[in-house]
């Protein structure tokens, strides 16, 4: 790092930051000391089910919006244009079918963990391998989030990095294991709005020393910032609209849906319409989040016109750029840099202390009580606040793990959600929509899901297959070619591996999820396929019932009466003619919604004879 260009703090910034901790500590305080003191699990993890829309709203944001969001979408944008921002045209999707899918069935099951459904509608072994999975998940994210602060902080300004990480680390480990989940989400609210505020301040005061809103346009468009639609139907092309707006709706639905930070908020609504009012709510705050990140970037690329100051940051990452840019903005305003590594942290902290808090309900939930049924509530509220303890010093270790990674961060997190959250998004969809799904199949699909996720996502950093070339970095409008030739065109040439490896890692998500549940059913059908009687009521989410459900009432109470929750389904009897004994031996259920009359058609072949019926009534 050149000294000269070394930004330094003044007091009053590290007075700001050290508010900012101090705040966040006092949250965690006051919950520890007030209601029922954190005495209960059910106060501890799930904040007695008692919370409001707008605060499990704002903490739903911030849990999956951290430092790496703040720092790598602005670092993305200033190196490959706004494609990225068409993301947001996932969280159409990616907050309605939560809201009207997962909610539902995971609420009225009145779960404390995620994983518990998949108890309920497999077996004990499914839901251990998910609460592994999301074990795994999250740690390494976690890694992740304490690890971008801290560098790219230690990166411009000299601050000591481990120094941060242990300051983060401690402070949020301290004041989710006091607070419990009324904590992390009220310190979420708070922070969220830090976070916004310093975003804020970093754009206007940057719009302003760049010569104002027209000048910082022009030179966006004229350096090609500005980036079409592009509909290239490519799977391999990394950002695309495709690949945004289509696999960004798996990865949402990874986390929106089925993750059990967001789990474990919703459940802890009030009323199940309070739940998917926040999961709304969530909708205009997410975009809001995106903008801002969105715009830093471009405000970044017409101060720079995308030079690349690697020589003098002595690092190549864009993301460190992003703080020397920051702090570059803010340098001559006392306070404001201060402002923006609250902020930074308070990204950071939000999405550590909702990782912390649900790792430690699931370990809780899913993997100590039910060997420990017996264990007084006392002792497993004090083991609930080990766990989160012990999760915090994990993640530090994770937090060197991510020095070695090495790709920027954001793409770093997405492609964890990827590998990790979508199989387990295609775990919970196996269970929801297709009834004669077994315990066999989940586990095989699971399992498959990840081996080769694993495999397309470590070959991909092996074979550098993925990435695309950085868009010309001058302003100058003679570069307006555009047509960037990107590593996987030249890999089009090379055989079909080198391609498979390097799939956007935005289509990981789908593509897992596809995986896990395509080998899932497959082997369900080999092994025996579950029986209508056999599904536990309330685990399935009759998909067809719903998809009639837009028809006109009048064609809709023909076609199946309205009932809560039934099951409707399409079950195929086959009786061997020879035995007339009428027993079906096997019986098929697909959720299909056909009709409420009873309708037997008969198909008589030399020795069987198969009765389709379909009955009951839709959801
Ligand atoms: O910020 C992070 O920690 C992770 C990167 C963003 C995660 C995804 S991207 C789509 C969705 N929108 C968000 O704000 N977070 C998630
Ligand atoms: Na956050």
């Amino acid at each position: 790092m050149d000294p000269s260009i070394q930004k330094h703090f003044t007091v009053v910034d590290y007075v700001i930051f050290a508010v900012l901790l101090a705040a966040s500590m006092g949250i965690g305080l006051y919950y520890a000391l007030s209601g029922g003191r954190q005495r209960t699990t059910q106060e501890f993890l799930m904040a007695d089910r008692s919370m409001r829309c707008l605060p499990v709203s704002l903490s739903l944001i911030a849990s999956f919006q951290s430092a790496v969001a703040i720092i790598g979408v602005p670092a993305e944008i200033y190196t490959h244009g706004t494609q990225y921002w068409f993301i947001g045209c996932a969280y159409v999707l990616g907050l309605l079918i939560p809201a009207h899918v997962f909610i539902p069935v995971l609420y009225r099951l009145r779960l404390s963990s995620a994983y518990q459904y998949l108890e309920l509608r497999f077996s004990k072994a499914v839901r251990i391998c998910g609460t592994l999975t999301f074990i795994f998940q999250m740690v390494i994210y976690m890694g992740v989030c304490v690890y971008t602060p801290a560098f790219a902080l230690n990166a411009v300004t000299g601050f000591e990095l481990w120094g941060a990480v242990l300051a983060t680390g401690l402070v949020c480990t301290v004041y989710t294991t006091m607070g419990g989940l009324k904590a992390v989400i009220w310190t979420d609210v708070f922070q969220t709005i830090v976070m916004f505020a310093g975003q804020l301040a970093v754009i206007v005061v940057g719009v302003h020393q760049t010569g104002g809103v027209s000048e910082v346009w022009r030179k966006v468009w004229e350096g090609n910032r500005i980036s079409a639609l592009d509909l290239n139907p490519d799977p391999t092309e990394r950002h695309t609209f495709w690949t945004l707006a289509v696999g960004g709706v798996f990865l949402m639905l990874s986390l929106y849906g089925v993750n059990q930070a967001q789990v474990q908020r919703y459940l802890s609504a009030r009323t199940e319409k309070e739940a998917v009012r926040s999961c709304y709510m969530v909708f205009p705050s997410l975009q809001l989040a995106l903008a801002l990140s969105c715009v830093m970037g471009l405000v970044m690329f017409a101060r720079y016109c995308g030079e690349d100051p690697s020589d003098k940051l002595g690092t190549s990452s864009r993301d460190a750029m992003v703080i020397y840019f920051v702090m570059d903005m803010l340098q001559g305003l006392p306070g404001l840099p201060g402002l923006f590594v609250a902020c930074l942290f308070s990204a950071a902290l939000s999405t550590i202390s909702s990782a912390f808090n649900s790792l430690a309900t699931v370990t809780m939930e899913d993997l100590i009580k039910p060997h420990f049924p017996a264990m007084s509530e006392a002792r497993a509220t004090l083991l609930s606040k080990v766990l989160a303890m012990s999760y915090g010093l994990v993640c530090l270790a994770m937090a060197y793990l991510t020095h070695l990674m090495g790709d920027s961060v954001l793409q770093v997190a997405l492609k964890i959600f990827g590998m990790v959250g979508g199989p387990i998004l295609g775990l919970f969809c196996l269970g929801m929509f297709f009834p004669w799904a077994n315990s066999v199949g989940a586990v095989t699909g699971l399992g498959t899901g990840l081996s080769v996720s694993f495999w397309i996502g470590i070959g991909s950093i092996i074979s550098h297959s993925s990435g695309t070339k950085p868009l010309p970095p001058d302003c100058s409008s003679s570069f307006l070619s555009g047509n960037t030739t990107t590593v996987t065109q030249l890999s089009a040439l090379s055989n079909v591996t080198l391609s498979f490896y390097s799939l956007s890692y935005m289509w990981y998500s789908a593509f897992n999820c596809f995986t896990v549940i395509v080998i899932g059913l497959i082997i369900s059908f080999l092994t025996g396929p579950m029986k209508e009687q056999d599904v536990t009521p309330g685990t399935i989410y009759p998909l067809l019932g719903t998809l009639f459900g837009f028809l006109p009432a009048r064609l809709k109470k023909k076609l199946c009466c309205v009932t809560p929750l039934g099951q409707t389904v399409f079950v195929i009897k086959v009786f061997h003619l020879e035995q007339h004994l009428h027993q079906p031996d096997k019986i098929f259920i697909a959720p299909f919604t056909i009709s409420h009359k009873i309708i037997t058609y008969v198909c008589k072949t030399n020795d069987i004879l198969i009765t389709l019926t379909c009955t009951l009534a839709c959801w």
